[in-house]
């Protein structure tokens, strides 16, 4: 008989977006993509950091100044990171599994890819406008979006 307590597709997909979130070196919000398939297969992962040549040492982890001064000028979203990564060709169809609700910005990119379905773990910033501007994106152009349902299973890694 087949052993029981596998993980599910769900915690699979987000626990993977998890995984890839830990290679972030933003050190306060750590965020991680998986697109997969419609037929559950993973495509493509992502997470927050500078594009490839800006180094992490030199360019600025700061949260407040002038925005030259700080990260947001310079990070690519886990989200936009995992679309760009996937060399496959299409993602119509496709889904994201991603541990942050995604921004005004990741959403123009998620919807004009052919993404359909978005699965997120937090939503800390759902009443920022960005959030509020994504949601009416997303809700106009037809992605579905859910939060991921917690199962509170321990997931222990020996590395
Ligand atoms: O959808 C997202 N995807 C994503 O990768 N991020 C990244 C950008 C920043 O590195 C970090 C947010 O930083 P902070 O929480 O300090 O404002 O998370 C942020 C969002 C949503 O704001
Ligand atoms: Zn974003």
């Amino acid at each position: 008989m087949k052993r029981k307590n596998y993980i599910s597709w769900d915690e699979y997909f987000m626990g993977v977006s998890k995984l890839s979130g830990m290679r972030s070196k933003d050190p306060s919000t750590q965020v991680g993509a998986c697109i997969v398939s419609e037929d559950n297969k993973i495509l493509s992962m992502g997470y927050n950091g500078f594009p490839a040549g800006c180094s992490d040492d030199e360019f600025p982890w700061e949260r407040e100044g002038d925005i030259y001064d700080t990260k947001y000028a310079y990070v690519t979203h886990s989200e936009l990171n995992a679309i760009l990564n996937y060399r496959g060709g299409s993602l119509e169809g496709a889904k994201i599994y991603v541990s942050l609700f995604p921004c005004n910005e990741c959403a123009k990119a998620i919807i004009q890819s052919g993404i359909r379905t978005i699965v997120y773990d937090s939503d800390k910033y759902a009443d920022t406008p960005t959030t509020r501007a994504s949601k009416r994106m997303l809700d106009a152009a037809g992605v579905r979006y859910y939060q991921y349902q917690r199962t509170g299973r321990k997931v222990e890694l020996e590395m």
